[in-house]
């Protein structure tokens, strides 16, 4: 298991302004993303559609309109993105205008045959891609307008012609498209892991000082406990309490006495194993796990680590810690933190900045 060591520095913008400018440049992303699929893909369907309608001989003004409809279509779209404020809903209007028009399109060039189905298979792949089956409903709907609106305009006609040149005016449509679509998707799948494992990570991390949250500790002892329990060796358990670190707040303010927890969780992290498991419990109080550990390892390890904050600090900052190795007799995890809790108490009651191992004596104290 990582352990966290990057720190999270504070940020520059405070919290709610940070979410509108993520906002804002996720959703200009998205619409510049958007841009680029029909800005591309539309002269490729056109291609597709153009011989059919060459064959039809239809007049200049259809290829005027096919020409805006493919050109400049795409940046009517990009210019009433940016200015919606939820440019990925209004996209959807959008594909569905594309889906209106592919079939407006399928209709003038005669329903031929093959160029219509790969038009139409494409629009479907959009749809699908874009809102999922049941957009590819709307969908369909917006394509019976379009082939209406079609065979209004040039009335029913089919041109049943295939040949070797159909075939290659629908080719780069045939092989970009299921490109385009598949690389969307494929980014879109490495977006959502990411953001999982942010999400996973982020749950995992107490925010300021970058070590483990305390619930998260609590699940890794939980199960070294039980490691324990099933004989798997040596084990020890430690809290470590920053000493007069209300005076620190109050004297300093409380942005250094935040800094002074991120050193300090800095430096459990880089003085102790890589398998040994940090958390943060609570306010000026830090959680450690040394796994497989004796006793009497894990004690010197803590009184280095003390002494060396206390080093590093020029001695103004000094540590109570607590010990307690497992023992067979403890019942659950609650059992060793309390033990361990008892020894830091015993550290603070015998003038603080010191590491107190828990006695088996102890436990009624
Ligand atoms: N700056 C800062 N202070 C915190 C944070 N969480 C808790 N505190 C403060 O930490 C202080 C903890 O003080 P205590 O543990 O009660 O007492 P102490 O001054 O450390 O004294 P002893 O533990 O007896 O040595 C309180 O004043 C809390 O307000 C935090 O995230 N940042």
């Amino acid at each position: 298991m990582d352990r966290p060591t990057a720190l999270q520095q504070p940020s520059e913008h405070p919290p709610g302004q940070q979410g509108r400018a993520a906002n804002g440049q996720n959703r200009s992303q998205f619409v510049w993303r958007a841009l680029m699929p029909r800005a591309l893909g539309l002269p490729v369907g056109a291609l597709c559609l153009s011989l059919p309608l060459w064959e039809l001989q239809r007049p200049v003004w259809v290829w005027v309109l096919l020409a805006l409809f493919v050109f400049v279509w795409p940046w009517i779209a990009l210019a009433l993105s940016l200015r919606y404020r939820e440019p990925v809903r209004f996209e959807r209007w959008h594909i569905l205008f594309d889906s209106f028009a592919g079939t407006f399109w399928i209709a003038a060039a005669g329903f031929s045959p093959l160029a219509s189905c790969v038009a139409f298979a494409m629009l479907q792949a959009n749809n699908v891609a874009a809102g999922g089956t049941r957009f590819v409903a709307l969908g369909w709907l917006a394509q019976l307008v379009g082939v209406g609106a079609g065979v209004a305009v040039f009335g029913f006609s089919f041109h049943a012609a295939i040949s070797l040149q159909h075939l290659m005016f629908c080719l780069p449509m045939m092989v970009l498209h299921p490109l385009v679509i598949g690389s969307t998707l494929y980014d879109l799948a490495q977006s959502v892991a990411r953001s999982r494992r942010k999400l996973r990570t982020l749950s995992q991390t107490d925010s300021l000082t970058g070590v483990f949250n305390r619930r998260y500790w609590s699940e890794l002892a939980q199960q070294e406990f039980l490691r324990c329990r099933r004989g798997g060796g040596p084990s020890c358990l430690a809290l470590i309490d920053v000493d007069n670190f209300k005076a620190v707040n109050d004297s300093q303010g409380h942005l250094a006495g935040d800094e002074l927890l991120v050193r300090l969780g800095t430096a459990l992290c880089a003085d102790l194993r890589e398998t040994d498991l940090v958390g943060r419990y609570g306010g000026d109080e830090f959680c450690v796990l040394l796994p497989m550990t004796a006793e009497h390892g894990g004690g010197t390890a803590l009184e280095w680590l003390r002494e060396r904050v206390a080093r590093d600090e020029n001695g103004n900052v000094g540590l109570s810690i607590g010990l307690a190795s497992w023992r067979p007799d403890m019942n659950e995890l609650e059992d060793w933190i309390r033990c361990a809790d008892q020894a830091l108490y015993q550290a603070k009651s015998r003038g603080r900045n010191q590491v107190v191992v828990h006695r088996h004596e102890q436990a009624g104290a």
